[in-house]
């Protein structure tokens, strides 16, 4: 079974950094995600209980970045990535994190794991 759902270019504002200056300010964050999910069932009954509702999720992602305070991101993708596990009773992620504003240089930086239940 090879299919997801996915949300693609999600922005969260979070308190991150290992630096002093950045645990005063908000930053932006990026997700991609993808979630493996046998999208037959709700298909066929055209019910959303049966699927991962891609926009609660997006809002809990939201919700947890809001209100957590990290220096790495690296820490907060894993600790998301138990949560969602947990609260929507994933199989697997794929976690995608992009940091655009901390490498100058660099369009975006960041991590990228994949984690089953
Ligand atoms: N692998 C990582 N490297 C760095 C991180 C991080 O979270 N993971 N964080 C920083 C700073 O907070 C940086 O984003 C400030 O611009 C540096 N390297």
């Amino acid at each position: 079974m090879q299919d997801t759902v996915f949300i693609e270019g999600l922005h969260a504002k979070a308190v991150i950094g290992v630096y002093e200056w950045e645990k005063a300010i908000w930053q932006d964050l990026v997700f991609d995600i993808e979630m493996a999910h046998d999208n037959r069932i709700p298909a066929a009954e055209d019910d959303l209980s049966k699927t991962l509702d891609y926009e609660a999720i997006s809002n809990a992602i939201i919700t947890f970045c809001n209100t957590r305070q990290y220096e790495l991101i690296e820490t907060l993708a894993e600790r998301l990535c138990a949560e969602l596990i947990a609260i929507f009773a994933l199989s697997s992620i794929t976690m995608t994190l992009r940091k655009p504003g901390a490498v100058p240089a660099a369009r975006a930086v960041g991590v990228k794991i994949h984690r089953n239940a």
